[in-house]
């Protein structure tokens, strides 16, 4: 029995931005009231990870353990914990849900206020970490799941129990990148029959915001991406049409003038799924003049800022951002588990790569090449 014990396993510890994680044993305590030890199974590694780990995240700190896209099994719970139980299998949550909090009971936002202000630096709600190095030196937790590890601990309200019988493997997935691309496009956006869409980024979380655009009928789903192997997947995932904006403009066009060529005046809902600051810009002038919304899913690094002429915000575009699809992680994560099982919603699709837990850093290198959407990560071996 290790309940009410620390756990030595392994565990890949990110010590310095822009340096390759270092796998190795770990020391990870006990939950303390209202927090959970889980058994991480498996994880992926999403985009933010690698963001976040090349130091240009102004919350990144250093040693950390990093991961926010894993599933596993509640190894003990502390005191006080009622949502979940030792042996449930559990999804980590990057955005809790308290469901207590003003933001929670606000209905209006899927954003949690009980422990983000801990979780942004790295520790845990009490302001200590649970994990530890061999040295004795404390490690940082990482978006409230650090899923890199063998075991880690979170808060109760950054965990959700799924059904016992969908694949571990594969639910991981729903942690980050498939919920939040989804949810953005069925959601946020709300996307209904007959809008057309332009998603930039073909990633696993632009190719999510397809599917939940093809899920909702939209009429025209464009993708817009710098990388042709990225088409045969927007197509697969719903889209109608795809734009490699690097090759497929004639002279003197610019993609916002295609798109909007393409659709009689512009989009009705645009998607960032990059990070990158130019093409929000691009993003929000495609958007159709009068109701054009387009929603910020990329992360950017520090000091980027968004610029447009306020005019196209005078003339009725609508920029808006997404976090986590707007999902509400302990309400709503069993009916994404339920339509994958039903076979409503892809998620198998995304899963490009495997690995062993210790080859981590090579999942990383995978993430820039253009034949990766995600590497799902084994902790077992
Ligand atoms: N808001 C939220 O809740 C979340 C945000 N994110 C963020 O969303 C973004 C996408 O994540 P993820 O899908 O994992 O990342 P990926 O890196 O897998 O996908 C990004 C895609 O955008 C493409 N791309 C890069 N530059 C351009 C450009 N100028 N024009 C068009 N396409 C471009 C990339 O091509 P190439 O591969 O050739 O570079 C790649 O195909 C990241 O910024 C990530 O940090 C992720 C999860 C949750
Ligand atoms: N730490 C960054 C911001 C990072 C960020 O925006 N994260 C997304 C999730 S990305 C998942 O892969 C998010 O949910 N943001 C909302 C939040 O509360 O963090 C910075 O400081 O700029
Ligand atoms: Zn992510
Ligand atoms: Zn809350």
């Amino acid at each position: 029995m290790s309940e009410g014990k620390p756990i030595t396993c392994t565990a890949a510890v990110a010590y310095e931005a822009g340096k390759p994680l270092t796998v190795e044993e770990i020391v990870v305590d006990p939950p303390k009231a209202h927090e959970v030890r889980i058994k991480v199974e498996y994880t992926a590694v999403c985009h933010t990870d690698a963001y976040t780990l090349s130091g240009v995240d102004p919350e990144g700190a250093f040693p950390s353990i990093l991961g926010h896209e894993g599933a596993g099994v509640v190894e003990s719970v502390g005191e006080g914990v009622t949502n979940v139980k030792a042996g449930d299998h559990v999804i980590a949550l990057y955005t809790a849900e308290c469901k207590e909090c003003k933001f929670c009971k606000s209905g209006k936002t899927n954003l949690c206020g009980s422990v983000r202000a801990t979780q942004g630096k790295g520790v845990m709600p009490d302001g200590t970490s649970r994990f530890h190095n061999k040295k004795g030196e404390d490690l940082l937790h990482f978006m409230g799941c650090s899923t890199f590890s063998q075991y880690t601990v979170v808060a109760d309200v950054s965990v959700v129990a799924i059904d016992p019988k969908a694949p571990l493997d594969k639910t991981c997935l729903l942690g980050c990148g498939v919920t939040t691309g989804y949810g953005a496009a069925v959601k946020t956006a709300d996307v209904q029959k007959g809008d057309t869409v332009a998603i930039f980024g073909a990633g696993t979380v632009g190719l999510s915001v397809v599917q939940g655009a093809h899920v909702r009928g939209a009429s025209k789903i464009i993708v817009v991406d710098i990388n042709d192997q990225k088409k045969q997947w927007s197509l697969d995932f719903g889209a109608t049409d795809f734009v490699n904006p690097s090759k497929g403009l004639k002279d003197g066009q610019t993609i916002v003038d295609k798109l909007v060529e393409m659709t009689d005046g512009g989009l009705d809902f645009t998607f960032d799924c990059t990070g990158n600051t130019d093409v929000m810009r691009s993003a929000l002038e495609a958007c159709h003049k009068g109701w054009g919304q387009s929603i910020i899913i990329g992360v950017a690094a520090a000091g980027k800022e968004i610029s447009t002429r306020p005019f196209q915000l005078v003339t009725g575009r609508v920029w808006k951002g997404s976090a986590f699809g707007g999902i509400k992680g302990r309400s709503e994560m069993g009916g994404l588990v339920s339509d994958y099982m039903d076979g409503k919603l892809k998620v198998d699709e995304f899963i490009t790569h495997r690995r062993g837990f210790t080859d981590i850093n090579s999942a990383f290198e995978d993430l820039h090449h253009g034949d990766c959407l995600r590497t799902v990560l084994d902790l077992s071996k």
